[in-house]
């Protein structure tokens, strides 16, 4: 019996936050960047994404990385990042996840009490210092490219929501922040249903009026998460902390606080004035997981003023996984079934069909 495929994993999530690991089966591709390397994938291999993430191998809330050989001669390893609806060019969660999986599986030596490990990305070089203890990769701090604000109290009539306020803001993807309560929700279980229902309908309205570009790549545009914030409170330990929940597309939340979430949101906190250089931040999920974040200093992006962000959270690998594709399979690239996948349709027309992709 030979298999199309045959992929070694290792399964992985950052706070709770999915986020595999493919360690082996998968050759390099062309690519003077990962950015580079990441279009290859996106436009030549992306079977590979769907095979993983659509049932019946994948589901809705997961993330797959993918070690690659670096580009940048400063990284050790460089990693691609498959999400449900496209190739992020960095995410928080997955850096944590797949920082994890190199040093406890020795892919990159463990030192003790710390380590040190350089990234490549397709959004640059991030680096990580991990903290160890008995072969455990206890903690992992990522230092985020820089991230900046687009637009701050950006007007957008959305259809059976109304005229809402939302802040744009890069933090490794593209995220349009909208304040809960403003569009009468709270970052509670309670309104998951409908916090991913306006959440999906904000990023079309978003979506139909403004399209972001970064002004370094032209390739990183568009948007496919939106942060739903609670307010800032100052706790007994004087640190400033919130809750966010991250619709994903097609429609799910994060299940991780979102390192570049949280980003895009310390670059909006601070461009009013409500976080400084240096000064912790714990940002928390819907599960109630966090992320420990500060500003370590600022810079400039294009036009944009911005911050050097820093996030640390906690992974855990959670499977071995050997991962085959029968070429006999009538799922070569998995299906997607309106049950489990939120179905994307616009207000008034028909739900797509289902979407099933067997062999005939
Ligand atoms: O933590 C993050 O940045 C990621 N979590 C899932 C969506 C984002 O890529």
């Amino acid at each position: 019996m030979h298999f199309k495929r045959s992929l070694t994993i290792v399964g992985c999530h950052a706070e709770g936050e999915v986020g595999d690991v493919i360690t082996g089966g998968v050759l390099d591709v062309p690519g003077k960047t990962m950015f580079e390397k990441l279009r290859y994938f996106e436009t030549q291999k992306d079977d590979l994404r769907q095979f993983l993430l659509n049932e019946p191998r994948g589901r809705a809330p997961m993330n797959v990385n993918l070690i690659l050989p670096p580009c940048d001669p400063r990284a050790d390893a460089g990693f691609l990042i498959m999400e449900s609806d496209e190739y992020a060019p960095m995410s928080g969660s997955n850096t944590i996840c797949t920082t994890t999986v190199l040093l406890e599986t020795g892919m990159i030596p463990i030192k003790e009490p710390v380590t040190e490990v350089a990234l490549d990305t397709a959004a640059g070089l991030v680096t990580v210092t991990a903290e160890c203890e008995g072969g455990k990769c206890k903690s992992v701090e990522f230092n985020n490219v820089p991230s900046f604000v687009l637009e701050l109290d950006m007007k957008v009539d959305v259809p059976g929501i109304g005229e809402i306020s939302v802040d744009i803001a890069y933090g490794g993807m593209m995220y349009v922040l909208v304040d809960a309560a403003s569009v009468g929700l709270e970052v509670h279980n309670r309104c998951a249903r409908q916090l991913v229902d306006y959440g999906e309908r904000i990023k079309r309205a978003v979506r139909a009026v403004y399209t972001p570009v970064h002004p370094e790549n032209d390739g990183i545009t568009g948007f496919s998460v939106l942060a739903f914030t609670a307010p800032v409170a100052v706790e007994e330990d004087g640190c400033k902390a919130a809750s966010n929940a991250v619709v994903v597309s097609p429609g799910r939340f994060d299940r991780s606080p979102c390192g570049t979430g949280t980003c895009a949101r310390m670059a909006v906190m601070q461009a009013r004035g409500e976080l400084k250089e240096g000064e912790i931040f714990k940002h928390r999920s819907i599960i109630g997981t966090e992320f420990v974040s500060r500003i370590r200093g600022l810079a400039t992006v294009g036009k944009y003023p911005a911050v050097l962000p820093t996030v640390k959270g906690r992974g855990w690998i959670t499977a071995f996984k050997q991962v085959v594709l029968d070429p006999s399979d009538p799922f070569q690239e998995g299906y997607r079934l309106g049950d489990q996948w939120p179905v994307a349709h616009d207000e008034g027309h028909r739900e797509s069909d289902a979407t099933f992709s067997a062999n005939k």
